[in-house]
């Protein structure tokens, strides 16, 4: 992790939300979990555990169940078969309002008719509901200033809504916070102070968190650990670097970042390339091609291979170009300074290990 990596790197014990015992040593296991809407199977044997304190995102793609996953856990809806364990209590025997689990969607769903404070304090134990106390710990936890208590939510702007949804969610001190795409509606100056504030305050309270996101760099910038939802179960969970870099096959490749195919002969541990020779991740043999991310192709003019610039899109912070090499079109990253000019002919070389092989059917 850089010094600018915005993820909170301590998560405190003893704070706000740090219930304590044992049933907080565990985090949120899911198994099995099977699912069908308007019989039609959503979730197919899902599993997924998410260890005490840590924020796991889910991703995958629009109307993979994402959602139903998160209800379930919550309690909204009933699976048709699996287990949900949540701070080590088997939940589904539970109500919703029992399993001490908090939820937050994209629109925050504040309560209109509410202050600041009347939604804060509703989510807090009777006892502390009257100290307002309570409330001010909850919105300074959230960054949020304690000056906004009295307004109603239609006098807050939408990245403050969000943090009093959050502060909502962690005032009863639950097992778990499960976040619906909470930064989705939000705009993207607001987005990135929001959601910093937002992981801010789950690390501080060690609150176990599931994130669905459809926004691949904030799942990979704000989890410890990244879930590939794919046909009902999670293809693929790990460390956002694992995920990018290592991905378990050519379609979770394609789905975390963008993908490059060059042709290759597969060599065993190795493939032979028109940009020269490039490890390969699993043994493999034949004519097919290496998959590999665009930055991995660096322009460099000391490299054998020689390459056309046919076309480049510029990013802002970097670009990517188009080149012809002989037969092949490829697509490299670079840094927007060093974006080559149409027409030229450059140097590529390749880095690092290929993400996936591909051997086309005969
Ligand atoms: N109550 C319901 N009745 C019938 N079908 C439903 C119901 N809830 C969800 N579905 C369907 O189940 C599938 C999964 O929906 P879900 O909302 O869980 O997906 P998602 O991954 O969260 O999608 P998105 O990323 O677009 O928000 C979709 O096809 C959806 O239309």
């Amino acid at each position: 992790m850089s010094s600018a990596d915005p993820r909170p790197v301590a998560r405190a014990s003893g704070a706000a939300g740090d219930g304590g015992g044992a049933a907080r040593a565990s985090g949120v296991e899911v198994t099995g979990l099977g699912k069908a809407h308007a019989g039609v199977r959503v979730l197919d044997g899902l599993d997924l555990s998410v260890p005490h304190g840590e924020l796991t995102a889910v991703i995958g793609r629009s109307g993979g169940g994402k959602t139903t996953l998160l209800r379930l856990i919550a309690g909204f809806d009933r699976p048709d078969r699996g287990t949900i364990t949540v701070g080590g209590r088997p939940a589904l025997a539970l109500p919703p309002e029992r399993r001490r689990v908090g939820y937050v969607t994209q629109e925050g769903s504040l309560f209109p008719h509410l202050t600041v404070t009347g939604n804060v304090a509703f989510g807090l134990p009777w006892r502390r509901r009257r100290a307002r106390d309570g409330v001010r710990e909850m919105l300074e936890l959230v960054g949020l200033d304690v000056g906004l208590a009295d307004r109603y939510p239609h006098e807050l702007s939408g990245g403050e809504q969000q943090r009093v949804a959050l502060a909502r969610a962690l005032a009863p001190r639950p097992d778990a916070v499960l976040l619906d795409e909470p930064f989705s509606a939000l705009d993207p100056a607001i987005r990135v102070s929001t959601r910093l504030a937002v992981t801010a305050a789950l690390a501080a309270t060690s609150t176990t968190t599931i994130l669905v996101t459809h926004d691949l760099p904030e799942a990979m910038s704000l989890a410890t650990r990244v879930a590939v939802l794919r046909d009902g179960a999670i293809a693929q969970v790990g460390e956002p670097a694992d995920l990018y870099l290592r991905p378990a096959d050519a379609a979770i490749a394609a789905f975390t970042g963008e993908v490059c195919e060059i042709p290759a002969k597969l060599l065993g541990d190795h493939a032979s390339t028109a940009l020269g020779p490039l490890p390969l991740p699993q043994t493999a043999f034949g004519a097919g091609f290496v998959l590999v991310r665009p930055e991995q192709i660096t322009v460099d003019e000391a490299a054998p291979a020689r390459a056309t610039v046919t076309g480049t899109d510029f990013r802002g912070h970097d670009g990517l170009i188009r080149l012809r090499n002989g037969e092949n079109e490829v697509t490299a990253r670079c840094a927007a300074h060093l974006v080559p000019e149409l027409g030229t002919s450059v140097g590529l070389r390749l880095t690092g290990i290929a993400l996936a092989t591909r051997i086309p059917p005969d």
